[in-house]
């Protein structure tokens, strides 16, 4: 088995101080989610030997890019790097700028992986455009597929949606869980949008003020009660479901270890795996079932723990459904009426979940 990434920077600036010591997978994506400032772009540029972090160490498995007694500057890195705004040629239209990315990949396979590059990120149909009639979306896929078309080892991108707007982040974003999918290489994304955790973490670092105060699987991370200010009125976990069945009233049921949740009608075939979000403030709590409701999700939990939040009266409750973590934000008032503790079993009532696609 491989040993992932090792990354650990010490950078001091005097009134900034990163200090961190990551163990990444080397498969997926990686967010490196924080407020700004918080050193998630100096991580990347470390990563990328842009900055110096004198003793310092980074590797991906065997390759070792950075240790005691080595620094491999930047250009002889296989990195792949996507930055906020593309940076694309003016002057070359999309297809040279694409061959830039070419050159350390055997000539023989180069016309196959720019066109399957190219449509995996939805711009095969650009080739022959300049940059400049290019909507933002589109440039910054192209400056995607350049950049993975140097067949990087690891992929760096650095808040690469911030610069678009909602709706060009929508239009992208699918491109990017595609590639999600599709790519064996791993990716560290930088992002402080909790909707790009959602939809693109395997694996989630949270970092402030230079520290990583959290590393680990999405759901182990999203789901900690004690990292209250992380996602504030955003907590939540995220479920992978596959797509079970359809009902009569146009509605389609999903399935998750813990068992069924129903949302409005998909078109998807039974078997399509949606991940889906499940926000702490849409989740009450019921010691019996309750027949006499509107809400159609309810599955067995058993509590784990619970903690206060940022707002007074409210508890965060984290829940156990057949091994998957849940949150549910609930009155203190109602955990002292329902004597909410660990150990409790417990009806968790769903009020809604966000499909992430
Ligand atoms: N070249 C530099 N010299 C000195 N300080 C710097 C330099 N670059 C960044 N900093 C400081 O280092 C700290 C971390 O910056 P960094 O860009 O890594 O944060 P970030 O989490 O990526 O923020 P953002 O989300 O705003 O991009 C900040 O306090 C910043 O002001």
């Amino acid at each position: 088995m491989s040993a992932g990434i090792q990354a650990r920077f010490r950078i001091d600036r005097g009134a900034f101080c990163l200090d961190v010591d990551l163990a990444l997978p080397d498969r997926g994506v990686s967010v490196l989610f924080g407020h700004s400032g918080s050193g998630k772009t100096t991580i990347l540029r470390a990563m990328a030997g842009l900055e110096r972090a004198p003793g310092g160490h980074f590797a991906i498995g065997e390759t070792v890019w950075q240790d005691a007694d080595r620094f491999t500057p930047v250009h002889e890195r296989e990195i792949g790097v996507v930055f906020q705004e593309a940076t694309l040629f003016p002057h070359l239209n999309v297809r040279r700028n694409l061959e830039f990315g070419l050159r350390r990949v055997p000539a023989g396979t180069r016309c196959h992986r720019l066109k399957d590059v190219a449509e995996m990120l939805g711009i095969a149909h650009l080739l022959d455009r300049p940059p400049g009639q290019l909507s933002g979306g589109e440039r910054q896929r192209a400056a995607i597929a350049r950049a993975l078309l140097n067949t990087p080892r690891i992929l760096l991108m650095d808040e690469p949606l911030a610069a678009l707007d909602l709706k060009r982040k929508r239009e992208i974003l699918p491109y990017l869980e595609r590639m999600h999918r599709e790519l064996s290489i791993p990716v560290i994304y930088v992002s402080h949008s909790p909707e790009e955790v959602a939809r693109l973490a395997d694996h989630l670092v949270l970092l402030d003020e230079g520290r990583a105060i959290a590393s680990g699987t999405l759901n182990t991370v999203l789901s900690r009660i004690d990292l209250p200010a992380a996602f504030a009125g955003d907590a939540g976990v995220v479920l992978d479901t596959v797509i079970d069945g359809q009902e009569e009233d146009h509605i389609t049921r999903l399935r998750f270890p813990g068992g069924v949740i129903r949302v409005a009608q998909r078109a998807e075939p039974v078997g399509t795996p949606l991940r889906c979000r499940v926000h702490a403030r849409n989740v009450s709590l019921a010691l019996v079932p309750q027949p006499q409701t509107s809400i159609l999700n309810c599955v067995s939990a058993l509590v784990v723990d619970l903690a206060p939040t940022d707002t007074p009266g409210q508890m965060l409750v984290r829940l156990d459904c057949a091994g998957e973590p849940l949150l549910a934000r609930i009155t203190e008032r109602s955990v002292r009426k329902l004597e909410i503790r660990p150990g409790l079993a417990v009806r968790a009532q769903i009020k809604s979940v966000a499909l992430l696609d």
